[in-house]
């Protein structure tokens, strides 16, 4: 039996991180994985103030030290002060991504005309592909679920390992010849 695939489940919520709620983003962002993936996996979680340098410190763990072929954050994707979440994924990433930006606003859109307050990006930090999701936690499944599809062959490009899903739950495109 290969050892589970580590995949970083990180929060970025002030209120969350002190206590003042009980984060639902990263029990939302496991529950999508769940649903979806038929390869055995773990979650390596971390729960983050909105402040630059804890995300990055996490995201360069994860992907680095934690070896995560897959990183999903949710929150801090908003045009408000301390919504630094995107600049966090840029500043740690070789690569943008940004189809998955304008892909997960567009599906946001037709529940929530605020979906493009959101400045949610993806991008790789070497073998690790990081997503950002908004913190509403209803949110999750919805862009999750509309980027899916595309994130196995991606990881595959980026020589991670080969992730299948669930085809009742997401159908995941890889060219003919991969
Ligand atoms: N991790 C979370 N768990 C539960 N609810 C959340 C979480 N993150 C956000 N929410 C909910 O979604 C709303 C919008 O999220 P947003 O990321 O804008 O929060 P915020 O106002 O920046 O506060 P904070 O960073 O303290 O979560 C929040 O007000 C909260 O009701
Ligand atoms: N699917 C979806 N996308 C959404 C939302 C939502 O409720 N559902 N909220 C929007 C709002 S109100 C904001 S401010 C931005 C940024 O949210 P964040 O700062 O919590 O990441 O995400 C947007 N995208």
């Amino acid at each position: 039996m290969p050892a589970p695939v580590p995949i970083g489940v990180v929060t970025v919520s002030d209120r969350a991180s002190r206590g003042e709620y009980e984060d639902r983003g990263g029990p939302g962002i496991e529950a999508a994985l769940a649903r979806i993936l038929a390869t055995p996996w773990r979650p390596v979680r971390r729960l983050v103030p909105d402040e630059r340098a804890d995300i990055e410190a996490a995201l360069r763990d994860l992907a680095d030290l934690e070896g995560c072929p897959l990183v999903v954050t949710t929150g801090g994707t908003g045009p408000a002060q301390r919504d630094v979440t995107p600049e966090a994924t840029e500043a740690v990433c070789d690569r943008m991504l940004p189809g998955f930006g304008e892909l997960m606003r567009a599906v946001s859109l037709r529940s929530v005309p605020t979906a493009i307050l959101s400045r949610q990006t993806a991008g790789t930090c070497g073998r690790s592909l990081i997503v950002n999701l908004p913190g509403k936690p209803s949110a999750i499944a919805e862009c999750l679920d509309a980027v899916f599809p595309a994130i196995p062959y991606c990881i595959d490009l980026i020589g991670g390992p080969r992730l299948e899903t669930d085809p009742a739950a997401c159908v995941a495109f890889r060219p003919k010849a991969a």
